[in-house]
Protein backbone atom coordinates (compact mmCIF):
# COMPACT_ATOMS: atom_id res chain seq x y z
CA UNK A 1 0.00 0.00 0.00
CA UNK A 2 0.95 3.49 -0.74
CA UNK A 3 0.96 6.23 1.87
CA UNK A 4 1.06 9.60 1.34
CA UNK A 5 1.38 11.57 5.19
CA UNK A 6 0.89 15.19 5.62
CA UNK A 7 3.13 15.97 2.86
CA UNK A 8 3.57 19.41 1.99
CA UNK A 9 5.55 21.09 -1.08
CA UNK A 10 6.86 24.85 -0.65
CA UNK A 11 7.43 26.78 -4.03
CA UNK A 12 9.41 30.47 -3.49
CA UNK A 13 7.64 30.52 0.12
CA UNK A 14 4.26 29.64 -1.02
CA UNK A 15 2.43 26.44 -0.34
CA UNK A 16 1.77 25.00 -3.70
CA UNK A 17 0.36 21.42 -1.51
CA UNK A 18 -0.16 21.38 1.85
CA UNK A 19 -1.26 18.54 4.68
CA UNK A 20 -2.00 16.01 2.18
CA UNK A 21 -2.46 12.57 3.68
CA UNK A 22 -4.42 9.46 1.62
CA UNK A 23 -3.69 5.80 0.77
CA UNK A 24 -3.61 3.51 -2.51
CA UNK A 25 -4.42 -0.10 -2.46
CA UNK A 26 -3.15 -2.42 -4.62
CA UNK A 27 -5.05 -3.13 -7.99
CA UNK A 28 -7.00 0.52 -7.57
CA UNK A 29 -6.76 3.00 -10.23
CA UNK A 30 -6.98 6.32 -8.67
CA UNK A 31 -7.95 9.75 -10.30
CA UNK A 32 -6.19 12.84 -9.07
CA UNK A 33 -8.21 15.58 -10.25
CA UNK A 34 -8.21 19.55 -9.56
CA UNK A 35 -8.36 22.77 -11.44
CA UNK A 36 -5.03 24.53 -12.90
CA UNK A 37 -2.80 25.37 -10.60
CA UNK A 38 -4.27 23.02 -7.70
CA UNK A 39 -0.84 21.18 -7.15
CA UNK A 40 -1.72 17.71 -9.01
CA UNK A 41 1.36 17.51 -10.46
CA UNK A 42 3.36 18.83 -7.51
CA UNK A 43 1.77 16.30 -5.35
CA UNK A 44 3.47 13.53 -7.79
CA UNK A 45 6.49 15.07 -7.59
CA UNK A 46 6.60 15.58 -3.50
CA UNK A 47 5.40 11.59 -3.50
CA UNK A 48 8.36 10.81 -5.93
CA UNK A 49 11.01 13.01 -4.73
CA UNK A 50 11.78 15.25 -7.53
CA UNK A 51 10.86 18.27 -5.76
CA UNK A 52 11.98 18.72 -2.00
CA UNK A 53 8.89 18.42 0.07
CA UNK A 54 8.75 20.91 3.02
CA UNK A 55 6.94 18.37 5.12
CA UNK A 56 5.51 15.30 5.53
CA UNK A 57 6.48 11.59 4.56
CA UNK A 58 5.73 8.72 1.51
CA UNK A 59 5.78 4.77 2.26
CA UNK A 60 5.16 1.79 0.26
CA UNK A 61 4.64 -0.88 1.67
CA UNK A 62 5.72 0.39 5.48
CA UNK A 63 9.28 1.59 3.83
CA UNK A 64 9.75 4.59 2.41
CA UNK A 65 9.17 4.80 -1.11
CA UNK A 66 12.53 6.70 -2.16
CA UNK A 67 14.46 3.54 -1.10
CA UNK A 68 12.19 1.96 -4.16
CA UNK A 69 11.99 4.09 -6.42
CA UNK A 70 12.83 0.96 -8.89
CA UNK A 71 9.25 -0.18 -8.43
CA UNK A 72 7.71 3.06 -9.80
CA UNK A 73 6.61 3.82 -13.41
CA UNK A 74 6.17 7.95 -14.07
CA UNK A 75 4.77 9.33 -17.10
CA UNK A 76 5.49 13.01 -17.08
CA UNK A 77 2.92 15.23 -19.15
CA UNK A 78 3.83 15.56 -22.45
CA UNK A 79 4.64 19.19 -22.71
CA UNK A 80 7.40 18.73 -20.27
CA UNK A 81 9.43 16.37 -22.24
CA UNK A 82 12.25 17.72 -24.81
CA UNK A 83 10.87 15.92 -27.85
CA UNK A 84 13.60 16.78 -29.87
CA UNK A 85 16.12 14.17 -28.50
CA UNK A 86 16.92 12.19 -31.02
CA UNK A 87 16.22 8.45 -30.10
CA UNK A 88 13.84 6.09 -31.68
CA UNK A 89 10.70 4.74 -30.02
CA UNK A 90 12.15 1.34 -29.38
CA UNK A 91 15.10 2.39 -27.15
CA UNK A 92 12.53 5.08 -25.51
CA UNK A 93 10.82 2.02 -24.28
CA UNK A 94 14.09 0.20 -23.69
CA UNK A 95 14.78 2.97 -21.03
CA UNK A 96 12.07 1.57 -19.13
CA UNK A 97 14.06 -1.47 -18.96
CA UNK A 98 17.00 0.41 -16.86
CA UNK A 99 15.72 -0.08 -13.65
CA UNK A 100 15.85 -3.69 -13.65
CA UNK A 101 18.87 -3.94 -15.79
CA UNK A 102 21.40 -0.97 -14.74
CA UNK A 103 22.94 1.64 -17.36
CA UNK A 104 25.34 0.53 -20.13
CA UNK A 105 24.73 -3.19 -20.33
CA UNK A 106 23.18 -4.79 -23.33
CA UNK A 107 19.52 -5.71 -23.47
CA UNK A 108 19.03 -9.39 -22.31
CA UNK A 109 16.95 -11.52 -24.26
CA UNK A 110 13.95 -11.35 -21.73
CA UNK A 111 13.88 -7.43 -22.15
CA UNK A 112 13.79 -7.45 -26.01
CA UNK A 113 10.56 -9.64 -25.76
CA UNK A 114 9.41 -7.54 -22.84
CA UNK A 115 9.71 -4.48 -25.07
CA UNK A 116 8.38 -6.07 -28.35
CA UNK A 117 5.26 -7.17 -26.16
CA UNK A 118 4.83 -3.86 -24.83
CA UNK A 119 4.77 -1.95 -28.29
CA UNK A 120 2.75 -4.30 -29.69
CA UNK A 121 0.19 -3.75 -26.40
CA UNK A 122 -0.01 -0.08 -27.62
CA UNK A 123 -0.19 -1.03 -31.23
CA UNK A 124 3.71 0.82 -31.72
CA UNK A 125 5.69 -2.58 -33.26
CA UNK A 126 5.58 -0.49 -36.94
CA UNK A 127 6.68 2.60 -35.45
CA UNK A 128 9.46 0.90 -33.58
CA UNK A 129 12.28 2.14 -35.56
CA UNK A 130 11.12 6.21 -35.96
CA UNK A 131 12.59 8.87 -34.15
CA UNK A 132 10.50 9.83 -31.29
CA UNK A 133 10.07 13.53 -32.56
CA UNK A 134 8.27 12.34 -35.82
CA UNK A 135 5.45 10.91 -34.13
CA UNK A 136 1.92 12.77 -33.52
CA UNK A 137 1.22 13.28 -29.46
CA UNK A 138 -1.39 10.16 -29.40
CA UNK A 139 1.75 8.24 -30.68
CA UNK A 140 4.08 9.84 -28.44
CA UNK A 141 1.93 9.06 -25.47
CA UNK A 142 1.38 5.35 -26.41
CA UNK A 143 5.05 5.13 -26.39
CA UNK A 144 5.64 6.51 -22.88
CA UNK A 145 2.63 3.73 -21.68
CA UNK A 146 4.98 1.03 -23.31
CA UNK A 147 8.06 2.25 -21.64
CA UNK A 148 6.27 2.21 -18.71
CA UNK A 149 4.35 -1.34 -19.14
CA UNK A 150 7.77 -2.50 -19.84
CA UNK A 151 9.26 -1.43 -16.51
CA UNK A 152 7.10 -3.88 -15.24
CA UNK A 153 6.68 -1.53 -11.95
CA UNK A 154 4.28 -1.89 -9.18
CA UNK A 155 3.42 1.51 -8.67
CA UNK A 156 2.36 3.70 -11.52
CA UNK A 157 1.92 7.72 -11.98
CA UNK A 158 0.33 9.34 -14.54
CA UNK A 159 0.23 13.36 -15.49
CA UNK A 160 -2.04 14.04 -17.75
CA UNK A 161 -1.84 11.18 -20.01
CA UNK A 162 -5.74 12.21 -21.96
CA UNK A 163 -4.45 15.36 -23.35
CA UNK A 164 -4.61 15.75 -26.77
CA UNK A 165 -5.03 12.32 -27.83
CA UNK A 166 -7.84 10.75 -29.91
CA UNK A 167 -10.21 8.53 -28.92
CA UNK A 168 -8.66 4.84 -29.53
CA UNK A 169 -5.61 5.79 -27.79
CA UNK A 170 -7.15 6.85 -25.12
CA UNK A 171 -9.31 3.68 -25.14
CA UNK A 172 -5.70 1.67 -25.47
CA UNK A 173 -4.74 3.47 -22.33
CA UNK A 174 -7.78 2.76 -20.24
CA UNK A 175 -7.85 -1.08 -21.50
CA UNK A 176 -3.97 -1.10 -20.15
CA UNK A 177 -5.13 0.59 -17.03
CA UNK A 178 -7.29 -2.44 -16.58
CA UNK A 179 -4.77 -4.81 -16.71
CA UNK A 180 -2.61 -3.30 -14.47
CA UNK A 181 -5.06 -3.30 -11.92
CA UNK A 182 -5.58 -6.99 -12.45
CA UNK A 183 -2.13 -7.42 -11.98
CA UNK A 184 -2.44 -5.76 -8.25
CA UNK A 185 -0.68 -2.82 -9.46
CA UNK A 186 -1.31 0.57 -7.79
CA UNK A 187 -2.32 3.40 -10.55
CA UNK A 188 -2.56 7.19 -9.68
CA UNK A 189 -3.73 9.26 -12.41
CA UNK A 190 -4.03 12.95 -13.25
CA UNK A 191 -6.89 13.70 -15.26
CA UNK A 192 -9.11 16.69 -16.22
CA UNK A 193 -11.89 14.58 -17.41
CA UNK A 194 -15.14 14.22 -14.84
CA UNK A 195 -17.49 12.86 -17.50
CA UNK A 196 -17.90 9.20 -18.75
CA UNK A 197 -14.40 8.25 -18.49
CA UNK A 198 -15.25 8.98 -14.50
CA UNK A 199 -16.35 5.66 -14.46
CA UNK A 200 -12.63 3.68 -14.38
CA UNK A 201 -11.48 5.06 -11.45
CA UNK A 202 -11.91 3.40 -8.01
CA UNK A 203 -11.01 6.23 -6.03
CA UNK A 204 -10.81 9.99 -6.81
CA UNK A 205 -9.06 12.79 -4.95
CA UNK A 206 -10.01 16.23 -5.08
CA UNK A 207 -6.80 18.67 -5.03
CA UNK A 208 -7.19 22.11 -4.11
CA UNK A 209 -3.76 23.00 -2.31
CA UNK A 210 -5.36 20.71 0.04
CA UNK A 211 -7.03 17.53 -0.50
CA UNK A 212 -10.82 18.44 -0.76
CA UNK A 213 -12.02 14.85 -1.19
CA UNK A 214 -10.98 11.27 -1.00
CA UNK A 215 -12.41 8.30 -1.65
CA UNK A 216 -15.29 6.76 -3.82
CA UNK A 217 -16.69 8.22 -6.69
CA UNK A 218 -20.06 8.42 -4.94
CA UNK A 219 -18.94 9.60 -1.98
CA UNK A 220 -16.47 11.88 -3.21
CA UNK A 221 -18.58 13.73 -6.35
CA UNK A 222 -20.95 15.79 -4.10
CA UNK A 223 -21.75 19.18 -5.18
CA UNK A 224 -20.26 20.74 -2.05
CA UNK A 225 -16.74 18.73 -2.90
CA UNK A 226 -16.50 20.36 -6.46
CA UNK A 227 -17.36 23.50 -5.42
CA UNK A 228 -14.75 23.30 -2.71
CA UNK A 229 -12.23 21.88 -5.71
CA UNK A 230 -13.06 24.54 -8.38
CA UNK A 231 -15.14 27.07 -7.27
CA UNK A 232 -18.14 26.58 -8.96
CA UNK A 233 -20.23 24.24 -9.88
CA UNK A 234 -19.88 21.94 -13.02
CA UNK A 235 -21.85 19.45 -14.15
CA UNK A 236 -21.00 15.33 -14.25
N1 LIG B 1 9.17 24.74 -10.11
C1 LIG B 1 8.28 25.61 -9.66
N2 LIG B 1 8.66 26.78 -9.09
C2 LIG B 1 7.76 27.65 -8.60
N3 LIG B 1 6.41 27.45 -8.65
C3 LIG B 1 5.97 26.32 -9.22
C4 LIG B 1 6.86 25.34 -9.76
N4 LIG B 1 6.14 24.31 -10.25
C5 LIG B 1 4.84 24.63 -10.04
N5 LIG B 1 4.74 25.82 -9.42
C6 LIG B 1 3.50 26.48 -9.00
O1 LIG B 1 2.84 25.60 -8.08
C7 LIG B 1 1.44 25.58 -8.30
C8 LIG B 1 0.98 24.16 -8.61
O2 LIG B 1 1.52 23.78 -9.89
P1 LIG B 1 1.25 22.34 -10.51
O3 LIG B 1 1.94 22.29 -11.83
O4 LIG B 1 1.56 21.30 -9.51
O5 LIG B 1 -0.35 22.39 -10.72
P2 LIG B 1 -1.29 21.40 -11.56
O6 LIG B 1 -2.51 21.15 -10.72
O7 LIG B 1 -0.54 20.22 -12.01
O8 LIG B 1 -1.70 22.33 -12.79
P3 LIG B 1 -2.13 21.99 -14.32
O9 LIG B 1 -3.50 21.32 -14.27
O10 LIG B 1 -2.22 23.36 -14.95
O11 LIG B 1 -1.07 21.10 -14.92
C9 LIG B 1 1.17 26.58 -9.43
O12 LIG B 1 0.81 27.81 -8.86
C10 LIG B 1 2.51 26.69 -10.14
O13 LIG B 1 2.67 27.94 -10.73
Amino acid sequence: MLEVCDLAVNYRNRWAIDGISFRLQPGHIAGLFGPNGAGKSTLIKGILGLVPIAKGAVSYDSQPLKRQLKKVAYVPQRNKIDWDYPVTVEKVVMMGRIPATGWFKQPSRNSREIVERALSRVGMTQFRQHQIRDLSGGQQQRVFLARAIAQEADLFFFDEPFNNIDYRTEEIIFEVFQELKQQQKTLLVISHDLGKTIANYDQLLLLNQRLIAVGERKRVLTNQNIQQTYGKLVSC
